[in-house]
This record gives C-alpha cells, sequence and structure tokens, in this order.
C-alpha cells in the first residue's frame, strides 16, 4: 500500500492544470480548467449539480432554483443534509409505488455496484439511515432524521415519507404477521400519527395542517430488520392557541372534527352500521354518545373561523365550509378507525370526547352542560371561589381561570393521549437492544407579523426559536464532526473552516431571558422590570452584540412608530440577533405564559371528576416553568441524537404564497439563511466528496498517467501538471479512498475517455507495430495450440497406460484376496494331510533308514563277500596258477 497522507500536502489544491503538449503527449487539458468553478457572477445556463461546485453561498439559491425548475425537489449537501423543496402541489415523488421500486432497486443495484449512488431523495436517506442502525461504523446503532424549516415548508410530509418507506416492508409482504389479531405496528405507528394530527395540529395561516408541537417517533427493529416496537415524545405543546385565536388561525382539529360529527350525525351513524363488524370498540353506542354531546350552537372556542363559515353565505364560503366540513368528516372518521388500531376502548373514547365537549361549554360559561361532561360537580362554584378581591373585574378574574383549565385541561389530555398510544407501541420497546431509528418533525425559525408586516413576536415564538438555535447549533457540532470523522479514517486532516456558531444566541436565551423571566417571578416582579434585568444580565455576561442596544433600537422604533398602530407594540420590546436575523419580542406575556397560571386550587379540580381520565390528570408543580420543561426536553432530544448518526432535512418553502411552480428568491434566501447552512456553506463545500477505494481508483484512472506504477506515483504526476496551487481542494488522498470532487472526478472520467480514445488514434507506425505484434502474438498462440494438443494426446495414451494397469492391479488383487480365501478354507484339511504324509515320511525313513542299514550291512557282507571273492578269486588264480 502507498504511504500514508496525513498533512496537507496530501490535499490537492488547484483549479489549473498544465496544458503543455510538448511535455505530455496525452495533452488534453482537463476540463476543470475551463469551467470548474461557476462564480458568483458568471453563474448562467450551467447548472451545477452539488453544492461543491459552488464557489459562494449565494450561489446556493441559483442551484436550487435551477434544481427546482428541472422538475427536482431534493438536493443533497452532503454531510447527511438533504434539502427539500415544497412543491405546493402533487407530484410523483411520494408514492407506495415508488417506495417499492426504490427499495427493489437500491437492493437490486447497491448489491452488485460498489458505489451505487442513486439520485437524491427522502426514501434514499430512509434506507441509509435503517441501513445504518446496523452499521459497524455507527456504534449506538442508533439513528435519527431531524426535518427542519419554517412552518408549511414540508417537515410532517417528510416525516410521513420516512415512516412511510420504514413502514412499507410490512406492507410489501416482506414480513409474514406473527400476530393474527393484532394490528402490525407499522399500521398502529401510522394510525397514532392520525391521532396526534387530530389533538395536536391546527389550521394556521401558513399550513392548513399545522404541527402545534415537536415530535420524536422512535423505531425500533428487530434483527431482521422488522419494526418491533415505537415511541412517541413530544416536546413544546402550544397551550395559548386553545384561548387566543389570531384571526383566521383555528383551534386544534378534534374541536372541529367533533363539532361536524356532531352535525352530521346520520352520516356517522351509516358510517358506523358499515364498520361495526370490522372493530373491537362498540361503535355505535359511540356514535350514541357523540349525539348527546350538545354541539348546536356556535362557539368561541371553535375561533372565528367557525364562525365565518357558519354566518357567511357568500357563494365561496359555501362552498369552502362545504369542503372544511366533508374533510373534517372524513378526518374525523379515520380517527375513529385509527382509535380501534390503537386499543382504544369504548370508555375512553366516550371520556375524550366528553372532555373536548365539557372544554367548548366551558368556554362559554355554559356551566351546567361543562360539569356534565367534564363530570365535575359544582364548577362553578369552585371557580367563582377563587376569584379575589383586585383590580381585575370578576368577568376579567373568571375568564382567566377558566382560559387557565382549559389550556391545562386540553394539554394533560393530550399527554393522556400520547401515554395511552405509547402503552400500546412500546412495550417491547428497549433501548439497550439498539436498532432505533428516531424521526424528529421539529420546528423552524418563526417570526410573526402583523395584519401591518410589523413584527409582533410573543413568548411562544421565542420558544420555537430557543428551540431551533439549539438544533441549529447541534446541526454545526454534527456536520463539523462528521467531517473531521470522514477525514480522521483516511489519516488525512481536515483543513479548518471557521464557520459562525450560534453559543452566544442561546447563551442570551438561556442565561440571560429564562434567568431573567424565573427571578422576576420569584422576586414578583412585573414584565416592566423584566426588560431592565434582562438589559443588566446581558452586559454582566458581555452578551450586548447579541441583544440589540437601546439607542439601535430607538432609532428603529422611531421609524416604526411614525405609525401610530406600532406605538403601543413598541412600548416594551427587545430584539435578538438570532441565526436566521433580527427578532423583536413583545415582552408583555413574558412572565405569565412562561408559569402555569392556575391555582394549586384550581388544578386540583380534576380529582373531583368521575371522568376516569380527567381525575387521572396529575397536578403541575408551580414552581417548573415553561422554559424549564422545553429546556430539559431538547437537552435531552439532543442528547438522545448525539448518541446516533444523525441525518437533517432541511424543508424550504419555495413560495410563502403557496403556489405551484412559483420559486421567490426573496423567501427562499431568507429561509437559507435561517437554515443554517449559509452559515456553514465552507464546511459543507468543502466536504462534498465521493469516496472511491483506493485500488479501484488507480484501476480506473492509471491510464492517464500511463506510465505510473502505483496511486502514490499517479499523485506525484498529478502534482508535477498543477500550475496553481491555491486554496481550491478537490482531491484527497486517504490511506483507503480517494475522496473527490464530482465534478473533479467527471473530469477525471472525461480525460480518461480521450486518453481510450487517443489510444485508438494512434500514428501509422504504431499501428503497424501493433499488427505485426498482433501477429506475432497469433503465431506464438497457434504454436502453442499444438504443442498442447500434442501433450494433451501423450497424456491420452498415458492416461490409458495407468487405466490398464490399474486394471491389472485391480485384477491381482481380486486374485490374491481369492487365494487367501481357498487358502483359509483348506487350510485345516492340507495340515492333516501334512500330519499323515509326515508319518509316512517318518516310516519311509525308518525303512530307508532299515534299508540303508540293510544296504550297509549288504554292502559289508558284499565286501567280505567280495574278499571272499578277491580271496577265492586269489584262491583260484592261485589254483589256477
Ligand atoms: N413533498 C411535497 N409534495 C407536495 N406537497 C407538499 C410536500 N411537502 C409539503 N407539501 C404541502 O405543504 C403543506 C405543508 O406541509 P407540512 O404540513 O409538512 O409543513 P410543516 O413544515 O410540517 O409545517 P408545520 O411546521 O406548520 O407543521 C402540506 O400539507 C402539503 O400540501
Amino acid at each position: 500500500m502507498f504511504p500514508l497522507n496525513n498533512n496537507d500536502s496530501a490535499l490537492l489544491k488547484s483549479t489549473q492544470y498544465q496544458n503543455d503538449s510538448s511535455q505530455n503527449q496525452f495533452s488534453i487539458p482537463f476540463q476543470y480548467q475551463s469551467q470548474n468553478l461557476v462564480k458568483q457572477n458568471d453563474y448562467k445556463e450551467q447548472l451545477p449539480i452539488n453544492i461543491a461546485d459552488i464557489d459562494h453561498p449565494d450561489n446556493i439559491i441559483t442551484l436550487l432554483e435551477k434544481t427546482f425548475q428541472n422538475g427536482q425537489i431534493y438536493i443533497d449537501l452532503g454531510q447527511n443534509t438533504l434539502i427539500s423543496l415544497n412543491p405546493f402541489e402533487q407530484t410523483n415523488y411520494l408514492s407506495d409505488t415508488l417506495i417499492q421500486s426504490y427499495k427493489k432497486d437500491f437492493l437490486n443495484k447497491s448489491a452488485t455496484q460498489q458505489n451505487y449512488q442513486p439520485q437524491p431523495h427522502i426514501y434514499k436517506l430512509a434506507e441509509l439511515a435503517k441501513q445504518a442502525c446496523w452499521s459497524k461504523n455507527n456504534s449506538y446503532n442508533t439513528c435519527s432524521i431531524l426535518t427542519q424549516g419554517i412552518s408549511g415548508s414540508g417537515k410532517t410530509v417528510a416525516s410521513k415519507a420516512i415512516l412511510d418507506y420504514i413502514a412499507a416492508d410490512s406492507k410489501s409482504g416482506l414480513y409474514i404477521s406473527s400476530t393474527l389479531n393484532k394490528v402490525e405496528i407499522e399500521q398502529r405507528i401510522i394510525s397514532s400519527d392520525i391521532i396526534f394530527e387530530a389533538f395536536g395540529n391546527a389550521k394556521t395561516q401558513k399550513n392548513s395542517n399545522s404541527s402545534r408541537f415537536g415530535k420524536v417517533v422512535s423505531i425500533q427493529f428487530e434483527k431482521n430488520g422488522k419494526i418491533s416496537s415505537g415511541k412517541i415524545m413530544t416536546t413544546l405543546f402550544e397551550r395559548t392557541r386553545l384561548t387566543q385565536n389570531r384571526y383566521i388561525d383555528r383551534n386544534y382539529h378534534i374541536f372541529y372534527y367533533l363539532f361536524t360529527a356532531y352535525h352530521k350525525i346520520q352520516d356517522l351513524k351509516s358510517f358506523a352500521q358499515q364498520s361495526q363488524e370490522d372493530l373491537k370498540y362498540d361503535i355505535v353506542k359511540l356514535v350514541e354518545e357523540i349525539s348527546k354531546l350538545d354541539l348546536d350552537s356556535e362557539f368561541m372556542l371553535l375561533g372565528t373561523q367557525n364562525q365565518i363559515l357558519i354566518s357567511q353565505d357568500d357563494q365561496n364560503n359555501i362552498e369552502e365550509e362545504q369542503r372544511q366540513s366533508n374533510e373534517d368528516f372524513l378526518n374525523f372518521t379515520k380517527l375513529l378507525l385509527a382509535f380501534d388500531d390503537l386499543d382504544f376502548s369504548l370508555e375512553e373514547i366516550v371520556n375524550i370526547f366528553r372532555c373536548i365537549a365539557g372544554l367548548i361549554h366551558l368556554k362559554e360559561d355554559n356551566y351546567v352542560k361543562a360539569e356534565e361532561f367534564l363530570m365535575i360537580p359544582n364548577l362553578q362554584q369552585t371557580i367563582n371561589s377563587n376569584i379575589e378581591m383586585s383590580r381585575l373585574s370578576k368577568k376579567l378574574q373568571s375568564e382567566s381561570i377558566v382560559n387557565g383549565i382549559i389550556m391545562d385541561f386540553y394539554y394533560k389530555l393530550f399527554s393522556w393521549i400520547q401515554n395511552k398510544i405509547n402503552s400500546n407501541l412500546s412495550q417491547d420497546y428497549d433501548v439497550n437492544k439498539k436498532h432505533i431509528l428516531n424521526v424528529f418533525d421539529s420546528f423552524g425559525f418563526e417570526i410573526f407579523e402583523n395584519e401591518y408586516g410589523i413584527q409582533q413576536n410573543q413568548f411562544e415564538q421565542l420558544m420555537l426559536n430557543y428551540i431551533n438555535e439549539k438544533l441549529q447549533n447541534f446541526y454545526y457540532f454534527s456536520i463539523a464532526e462528521n467531517a473531521q470523522k470522514k477525514f480522521q479514517s483516511e489519516n488525512l486532516s481536515l483543513l479548518k473552516v471557521d464557520f459562525q456558531k450560534n453559543d452566544k444566541v442561546i447563551s442570551v436565551i438561556e442565561d440571560v431571558i429564562f434567568t431573567s423571566i424565573k427571578d422576576c417571578i420569584k422576586l414578583q416582579r412585573s414584565t416592566q422590570n423584566l426588560k431592565d434585568i434582562i438589559k443588566k444580565q446581558t452586559q454582566e455576561k458581555n452578551l450586548q452584540d447579541i441583544l440589540i442596544d437601546e439607542t439601535q433600537l430607538k432609532k428603529k422604533q422611531e421609524k416604526l412608530t411614525q405609525s401610530q398602530i406600532t406605538h403601543k407594540f413598541l412600548q416594551n420590546i427587545i430584539c435578538i440577533r438570532h441565526t436566521g436575523g433580527e427578532v423583536y419580542y413583545q415582552l408583555d406575556g413574558f412572565i405569565q405564559n412562561n408559569k402555569y397560571t392556575i391555582s394549586q386550587d384550581i388544578q386540583n379540580i380534576n380529582k373531583m371528576s368521575s371522568n376516569s381520565i380527567i381525575k387521572s390528570f396529575t397536578q403541575q408543580s408551580q414552581t417548573q416553568t415553561v422554559s424549564d420543561i422545553t429546556q430539559k426536553d431538547i437537552n435531552e432530544i439532543i442528547q438522545m441524537f448525539k448518541k446516533s448518526e444523525t441525518w437533517f432535512i432541511k424543508c424550504f418553502q419555495t413560495n410563502y404564497l403557496q403556489m405551484p411552480q412559483n420559486f421567490d428568491k426573496i423567501a427562499m434566501k431568507t429561509q437559507l439563511s435561517q437554515s443554517g447552512i449559509e452559515q456553514c456553506f465552507q464546511l459543507l463545500y468543502q466536504t462534498y466528496l465521493l469516496s472511491i477505494p483506493n485500488e479501484e481508483f488507480f484501476n480506473t484512472y492509471q491510464i492517464i498517467f500511463p506510465n505510473t506504477k502505483n496511486i502514490e506515483e499517479w499523485q506525484n504526476a498529478l502534482n508535477q501538471q498543477i500550475q496553481d496551487q491555491n486554496n481550491i481542494q478537490f482531491l484527497y488522498f486517504g490511506s483507503n479512498n480517494v475522496l473527490i470532487k464530482e465534478q473533479f472526478k467527471r473530469d477525471l472520467d472525461c480525460r480518461r475517455e480521450q486518453m481510450i480514445q487517443n489510444q485508438q488514434n494512434l500514428p501509422y507506425l504504431e499501428i503497424q507495430l501493433r499488427q505485426q505484434y498482433d501477429e506475432q502474438i497469433e503465431i506464438i498462440l497457434a504454436d502453442n495450440e499444438k504443442k498442447i494438443q500434442e501433450l494433451n494426446k501423450k497424456i491420452e495414451i498415458k492416461e490409458k497406460e495407468a487405466k490398464y494397469q490399474q486394471q491389472r492391479a485391480d485384477y491381482l488383487e481380486a486374485l490374491q484376496k481369492k487365494m487367501i480365501k481357498i487358502f483359509e478354507k483348506t487350510q485345516g484339511y492340507y495340515s492333516q494331510q501334512m500330519e499323515e504324509l509326515q508319518k509316512i515320511k517318518q516310516e519311509c525313513d525308518n525303512n530307508i533308514q532299515a534299508l540303508n542299514q540293510t544296504q550297509d550291512e549288504q554292502s559289508n557282507l558284499k565286501s567280505q563277500e567280495n574278499g571272499k571273492i578277491l580271496i577265492f578269486g586269489q584262491i583260484q588264480d592261485k589254483n589256477q596258477q
């Protein structure tokens, strides 16, 4: 392997390359040289593909605009950041069919192509996040997806798309249900969303289905990837909406659902008849109870919107009323089905609706009905007994107590529903088992302006903007950390990039404003004192640059107070320099809205209720403030994110008029600065890099420097071509991967192509040489072929011989075995014969011996006889003589 590069010299810095044909026979200039970076001013028709191609944050807008005009709504910024543009029209970007084909495509292609890079899409992000729940590089095996953007920018749609993608596994039949009679967990998670929307969403100026709380849905997977359980956490529920309606804003959906259902009771009855058999609870009985709720008149709690709908006779309004009421009715029926999916009992649903109806009647001062439906006897008496002798009229005091009860009860009802849902979803939830995906449908930066375009921000806006600053701060931390990790894992050091962080803004809110409010509460000071305390603490903590100083503020005030309308508003304001711009806050109401305004006594009236849900409401600590709870919640959420791999979806409204095919540059520019992307542009720009394994990179691009033998030589060759070592980094040689800007990779690809083409156009001589060479090779190959054939023949003969020898060996072996068997069989017989033979032999021997003896004796005898004969002969001779 080539040596590691862990210093800046490893970074190739250039926008220009030599173009000297005498030095380099393949002297095709890199495209990078001519059209590498899109400059701030000459940015025209050319569409950059990603943020790495832009050299100035101002051009991000053009990137977004061109992408949008191209019919795309997703832009990948790298560092786990995806921009999602709200098109305000139905597109084919989100659908079940697309989910299925995307899943299939992703799985197939990622299995076969190592560097499969599908187009930026929310489903791609969901898939990557799900996969990362098992990744070895993610030690927590937990992932988080955070959607951010202003109201109406598409956070909820994006969060739902993620959940739809995740839940699609069981819809596709990938997993077989193990619980026959139980609703699938995926369905229950989707149904929980319907319930949360009914109770926590409202129609606002900016969004007809605006979430008025932050929600984290945590999904736990089994080892096989199936969802095992879920858990839902909520934060910063907007309580003030219940009693303060802003012109065309509506209250929470559930009030209108119930009101419409009551008025369409016949339709509801037929719906109940149809769905009766499918539901576990008795829906017919439920409809009977709804018909008793006495929601006949116009109600203040339903706000101006409803009054307009009921009273106007203008044709458009009648049509709008009809459309809205059909939508509310349809959503109500969905809610009834969702309750069943999550095992809400008949009694529980009736108690919820009775509570809602009770609050509607309470706001009308109709204590008889309020007592009946809240099931609290002597409610009016208790309220009256809490009215004190004070400067405020009895009416105002009673109104304030009633508002307090409504906000308190509704918020606690919402929490009760959340707990009920969690008890159903989270039975098997266990943080220690990991494989968790958190999806946070959060808040965006908010500046509220009145009908004259004057900022009118209150405590609620401060809380939203505070959470937004905290999430922004986490975003900076996260991308800086990710970039650092990416470079460290390649033994590279990241160039230091300074970016504007927002720690000081957070400090002003937490350490100055929150503590000042608390001091005021403790010392029973009024909001008039609040401003002075804030000013003093800001100076003590040296944070003046975040709070606009008095002289500046006065100048701005003078301009604004020329209009009479603004005069009153500007009396008690502070202005904070937020990440997304300057925001003016009206301090009136800060102290009151930060604490629980109802007394302990009033809070306790729920204990007198025979409605089991209302009775179960727990008391809120009087010392705990909204800012305390919010600060704790958001810190917990951020801690949870810090222990996970996090993705960010930055949602944008393409225009404030909510019109399709309309890209409002000014609106987009404002949102861009509020999104935190501009602030860390340099880091995103520098680190948007593709990663290609070293070997693959060298094999692919070696052709560009044909004489190089390894990646280190390749790198040196490239360095020699670089003329201008300026500050643009487009290529990093890491220990395992080459990190490269996409545009530069395209340039390399282009150069490679041309090198290949050049080879095809070699001069005539070279072509001839090549032909000769090819012919030679052909001859060698033919000769080789012949030799191989001969060898094969020999091998064949040898093989035959070997086969024959083997057969013989087998035959002899078989014969031997046979002989052994015969020998074993005949052994006994032969030994007996041998014995007999032995005997015979012995006898023979004896006989032979005897014969020998006889012969000896005979020979003796004969010799004797011969002697005798001799003697006899001698005798004879002698005789003859
Ligand atoms: N990807 C999309 N395609 C089509 N329409 C969209 C898309 N995203 C958002 N919209 C439209 O914009 C509306 C507002 O979106 P959404 O409710 O998700 O906003 P939000 O950011 O969650 O707002 P809030 O903060 O008020 O809850 C949707 O009801 C829908 O009509």
